[in-house]
């Protein structure tokens, strides 16, 4: 048994990009929700603007699917600078990352995704570019090496992390602004759902869009994903506009259930409340019940549940909460709750 996780996987698919490209804001006021981070970096960049300097490196944290890549899109945009766009894990040497900063023009913005991901040689040489605009070529090997001081362009540095907490101190603190970035509510979904709808052209009724981004993970990316999936079924199912009977037969068809849940979502709960008890459970006794790798288990599925206050992680394993027996339905054994079972058991494992 295997499970397709395209749908609510907030990774992007191969072919996702081209279609994400088309309905990423392009401005800062087109960009949806994260108020507090819009103000804040409305100011930063407005005063960089006004004053005719680079602003201060920004670093943006929050799980994939969220707007990362957009706003630093945005921040480019806005600056009226170009952007270089590459990735930590491209960036497997020093040299790969002196290549792209001596090249760097005057104030333009270099974005590094999964920042985190960098090796640790090419992370050292980006303190002192980050703080001096300068980077130490260093040439020969051995005793005879001697280093290089060549100055580099003013830029900014647009930095983003999945995983804040993996960034050294030094990287983390040479960065002037720190963007969070949190998951979104229904309501600013539905205003997603309603701008990529006019890209597209889909007819999405208040009660359409409703549907959709409750069963959304509080992520553009699976709504927009989502979206498209309904207009395919609304095309050929029914006239074409996706009213809230259609949204929903549509993503039941597609596993998704009213809270965003799939198929691997629900099997992993059921195992847990059927065949354990509502545990705890260790993860790979969970993950060899679902017939999946331990992996996907805690890295695709669990953090859902997790957030959705349907399992809870303990030092002894996995436990199911009284909201996951009321989601699939099923009554939870007397004892499911007592002291015997929960007592200690949620000391963060
Ligand atoms: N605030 C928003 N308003 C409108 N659309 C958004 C917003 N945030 C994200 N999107 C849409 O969601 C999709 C994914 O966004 P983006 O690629 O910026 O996410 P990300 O956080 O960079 O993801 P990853 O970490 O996987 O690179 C894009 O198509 C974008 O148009």
């Amino acid at each position: 048994m295997s499970f397709e996780r395209d749908l609510v996987s907030p990774e992007p698919d191969n072919d996702e990009q081209s279609l994400e490209a088309a309905l990423r804001p392009k401005r800062l006021d087109e960009f949806i929700g994260q108020a507090r981070v819009r103000e804040q970096l409305s100011l930063v960049l407005e005063s960089a603007v006004r004053r005719n300097r680079p602003p201060d490196h920004v670093l943006m944290s929050g799980g994939p699917g969220l707007g990362k890549t957009t706003l630093a899109m945005i921040i480019a945009a806005e600056l009226g600078a170009p952007l270089r766009v590459t990735s930590g894990p491209a960036l497997e040497r020093a040299g790969d990352l002196a290549a792209i900063l001596s090249t760097l023009s005057e104030g333009e913005v270099l974005f590094i995704d999964e920042i985190h991901r960098m090796a640790r040689p090419a992370e050292e040489m980006l303190y002192l570019a980050m703080e001096d605009f300068r980077v130490d070529i260093v040439v020969g090997k051995g005793p005879g090496a001697t280093s290089i001081p060549l100055d580099i362009a003013p830029f900014t540095l647009v930095g983003a992390t999945t995983r804040a907490g993996l960034l050294p101190a030094p990287l983390r603190d040479r960065f002037g602004f720190t963007a969070h970035m949190d998951f979104y509510d229904a309501s600013e979904l539905e205003q997603v759902l309603h701008r990529s709808a006019r890209l597209l052209s889909v007819g999405l009724p208040e009660e359409g869009a409703h549907e959709i981004a409750r069963r959304s993970r509080g992520t553009p990316r699976i709504a927009n994903r989502l979206l498209r999936r309904v207009r395919d079924f609304s095309e050929v199912r029914a006239e074409g506009v996706v009213t809230r009977e259609i949204a929903s037969a549509a993503l039941n068809l597609y596993e998704v259930d009213a809270e965003g849940l799939d198929r691997l979502d629900r099997a992993v709960l059921g195992v847990l409340l059927r065949k354990f008890g509502g545990g705890p459970v260790g993860l790979s006794t969970l993950a060899v019940a679902v017939g999946e790798e331990p992996e996907t288990v805690e890295v695709v599925a669990e953090p859902f549940l997790v957030r959705q206050g349907l399992i809870a992680r303990t030092p002894r394993g996995r436990v199911a909460t009284a909201s996951a027996w009321a989601h699939l339905g099923l009554t939870p054994p007397p004892d499911a709750f007592g002291a015997s079972v929960f007592s200690g058991l949620f000391d963060e494992a």
